[in-house]
């Protein structure tokens, strides 16, 4: 009987297409094939089998099938929970689980064996290739320095027929962890929610978990030991380890190596794209049991997949704003339901949507209180900046000074936390107050020193920094308005000239290796001052710093968008929780112009609960998340009439449901990015609505004309 096999493409289209099964080819569902498209041949993957000709109009068949790994059956049902559940079509998330296939597989290696000829002439040199050929095949570089001889002798060898070329393929395995090594004595919080995690991998099936505990509190270790659970349960079972930044995955890298004696697998941008390949090879093969790695490792073929952790799971950088729009904390809870494994979120600032969860007893909540051994919660004092306002031009204020001061005059380190990048968020002209802007934009050009530029940090665009202002010609007259960290750090140097001091950014800190290099100099005592974005504010372990300083407080809390109160909260509590994480004591200052705001006395008073519970009476009575749920749409494009059109028609075409409403469209607050101006919708349902479906729905009703491009957000966190 004649099979149509279902295949889907990594492109934007609507479903998978069907095409004729050639007689022999004996496909199954999960194998890579590639198929005509149009004129293209394209690569895809088969989703459904199933007996049947075209009917009257035949189908073009399948062309041939790839020798790729098979996409487990859970990868196939994932991509299609993805999709919909971001409102998407299948082809994105596929193209995400394709992503480590993009690079050719590795090629046999070229080796030389012995083909059991005798050299016509024996020297010493030869015996010694002769006996070192004995381990195996070896590439002729590698038997000539193993036989302590020149290359000419190999090479001499292979003209002689003594040695012959193969071809040996490449080794694909990963070394397994070494389960009998001891694990951390645990303290008896870490060890109770520890022995919780380890009951509730033995129960099996889906289930999840919140490890909520305070900063220092030793999640780490917790988790290291349901990992330890987890491969030890079942020879064939894998883990997975969700970090929101390459620099903490970098550390965390390095306790599971110590834990394991083997390094995991890493999975992020950085990752080049032949150790991809491998990576997904070896997790798809079974072979690469941890993986330790940013949102995207959600996306890879596990084969028996037992744990996923979403480390500092309220992190902002876990949603994906660009391309194929997802949050990954929610995305690991439903990737876990599929494969029937435990999900741990852990956090000491969970966000409120886990919360929520928790108290409702979906997820088990796991709390450690208190920091591990005798480290203590740093004190967090506010600096009034009205009351003692720093010099002009200026940015540490006389307190946050002093405190710096006595850190360094003790030995101990300090972290002056600002989030925001560059030298100074703003340039004008002091002759006519032109901002500069980016071109076609709504962005402000930010200055860098470093670099000498001005760059947008939405577009990407820079320019050097003009001599003259490019609006009115005034020569000398534009000026920096406010401080970024590289500001930060030229004011440090100035009060502190002794100081070793370091800037932590991302213009400063490209890849892995320098995030790796900056935290060990950091964590070795060699940087006395650290200026850092937010990148150094979680997750670090630094043991002699003690003091933290937080430039703006109130930076974050402007804007007021949804979510600005708790993001605040978590980034400063974040912070804050990099003092004093070992013997010595630690205190954090954050200077503020509303120090009676609640959400600075809650962290003052380090009352995490109280923070919480008032934030969720707001969201409550307002149907915010995670109470209600929320969308957005953005529509843009470069003609304002056709935008202006579709938003009226999409507006018209709104479905009636109940317990649904949309607001607008309005001009987006970023009204024109690259020349494209921005319109937007707010959809609010309640949470018994299938807001999918609505959305879906919603989307189907509207032709997109060719000039706009129309983008849905589910569970927004950027309101731009
Ligand atoms: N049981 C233990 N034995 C020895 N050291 C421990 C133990 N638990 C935690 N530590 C140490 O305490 C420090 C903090 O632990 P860890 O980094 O796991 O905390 P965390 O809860 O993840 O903190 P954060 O939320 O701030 O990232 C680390 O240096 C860790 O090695
Ligand atoms: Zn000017």
């Amino acid at each position: 009987m004649p099979r149509i096999a279902s295949v889907l493409l990594p492109m934007p289209l609507p479903e998978a297409f069907d095409y004729a099964e050639p007689e022999g080819l004996d496909l199954a569902i999960g194998d890579h094939v590639t198929v005509p498209l149009g004129p293209r041949v394209i690569r895809g993957v088969v989703t459904g089998l199933r007996d049947g000709t075209g009917g009257n109009r035949p189908l073009k068949p399948v062309l041939e099938r790839v020798d790729d790994p098979p996409l487990p059956p859970g990868v196939l049902s994932f991509v299609e929970w993805a999709a919909r559940y971001s409102v998407d079509v299948p082809g994105w998330p596929l193209a995400m689980a394709l992503r480590g296939l993009r690079h050719p597989a590795a090629k046999p290696d070229k080796a030389l064996v012995l083909t059991g000829a005798q050299p016509a002439r024996m020297t010493p040199a030869r015996l010694k290739v002769l006996a070192a050929a004995e381990e195996g095949p070896m590439a002729s570089g590698a038997l000539a320095a193993a036989a302590g001889v020149s290359a000419g002798v190999v090479k001499g060898m292979v003209d002689e027929g003594v040695l012959a070329v193969t071809w040996v393929e490449p080794d694909t395995r990963f070394p397994q962890p070494d389960l009998s090594r001891p694990p951390q004595t645990l303290n008896p919080s870490q060890q109770a929610s520890a022995d919780v995690l380890s009951e509730m991998l033995a129960a099996g099936g889906f289930q999840a978990a919140l490890l909520d505990g305070v900063t220092g509190s030793g999640k780490t270790e917790v988790y290291l030991e349901a990992a330890a659970a987890a491969l030890a349960a079942d020879p064939d079972s894998q883990v997975l380890i969700l970090l929101p930044e390459i620099a903490l995955t970098q550390a965390v890298l390095a306790r599971f190596e110590a834990r394991f004696g083997v390094a995991p697998v890493e999975w992020h941008s950085a990752v080049s794209p032949p150790r991809r390949r491998r990576a997904w090879e070896g997790v798809a093969a079974g072979q690469a049991r941890i993986v330790v790695g940013a949102r995207s490792a959600l996306f890879l073929p596990f084969r028996k997949l037992r744990l996923v952790v979403v480390d500092e799971e309220h992190d902002g950088s876990f949603k994906q704003e660009e391309g194929f729009i997802y949050q990954a904390r929610d995305l690991a809870v439903a990737r876990a339901k599929i494969e029937g494994a435990l999900v741990v979120l852990a956090s000491a600032t969970p966000s409120l949507e886990s919360l929520w969860n928790a108290q409702a007893g979906r997820y088990r909540w796991l709390r450690l209180s208190a920091r591990h051994g005798a480290a203590q919660l740093p004190d967090i004092g506010l600096i009034d900046m009205r009351e003692t306002p720093p010099e002009p031009g200026r940015w540490l204020s006389p307190p946050l000074v002093k405190a710096v001061s006595v850190a360094l005059s003790r030995g101990e380190q300090s972290l002056l936390f600002l989030n925001r990048r560059g030298y100074a968020p703003l340039v004008l002209c002091r002759a006519c107050g032109e901002k500069m802007k980016s071109p076609d934009t709504d962005s402000w050009l930010v200055e860098h020193r470093y670099t000498g530029r001005l760059v947008c940090h939405l577009t990407g665009f820079s320019m050097k920094k003009p001599e003259a202002c490019p609006h009115c010609g005034a020569k000398d007259s534009l000026t920096s308005i406010g401080p970024g960290v590289e500001r930060v750090e030229e004011e440090a140097r100035h009060l502190f000239p002794d100081a070793r001091i370091a800037v932590f950014s991302s213009d400063t800190v490209f890849d892995a290796a320098g995030a790796r290099a900056l935290v060990d100099s950091m964590a070795a005592g060699e940087i006395d001052i650290l200026v850092a974005t937010q990148a150094a504010a979680k997750g670090h372990n630094f043991p002699n710093l003690t003091l933290v300083g937080v430039v703006d407080a109130d930076l974050s809390l402007r804007g007021g968008d949804l979510r600005a109160g708790e993001r605040t909260f978590q980034l400063l509590a974040q912070a804050a929780g990099r003092a004093g994480r070992h013997e010595k004591p630690g205190r954090a200052l954050l200077q503020t112009y509303a120090p009676e705001h609640g959400v600075l006395q809650a962290l003052k008073a380090q009352d995490r609960d109280a923070f919480v519970e008032a934030e969720m009476a707001m969201r409550q009575e307002a149907g915010l998340p995670p109470f209600g749920r929320l969308a957005a749409v953005i529509a843009s494009g470069p003609d304002p009439v056709a935008l202006e059109a579709y938003c009226n028609a999409l507006a018209a075409a709104t479905p009636n449901a109940e317990g649904v409403e949309v607001f607008g469209p309005a001009d987006a607050p970023l009204a024109l990015v690259r020349g494209r101006r921005r319109k937007r919708f707010l959809v609010r349902a309640e949470r018994s609505v299938d807001l999918q479906g609505f959305l879906a729905a919603w989307r189907a009703r509207a032709k997109v004309p060719n000039s706009v491009r129309v983008v849905f957000d589910v569970d927004p966190y950027s309101f731009l």
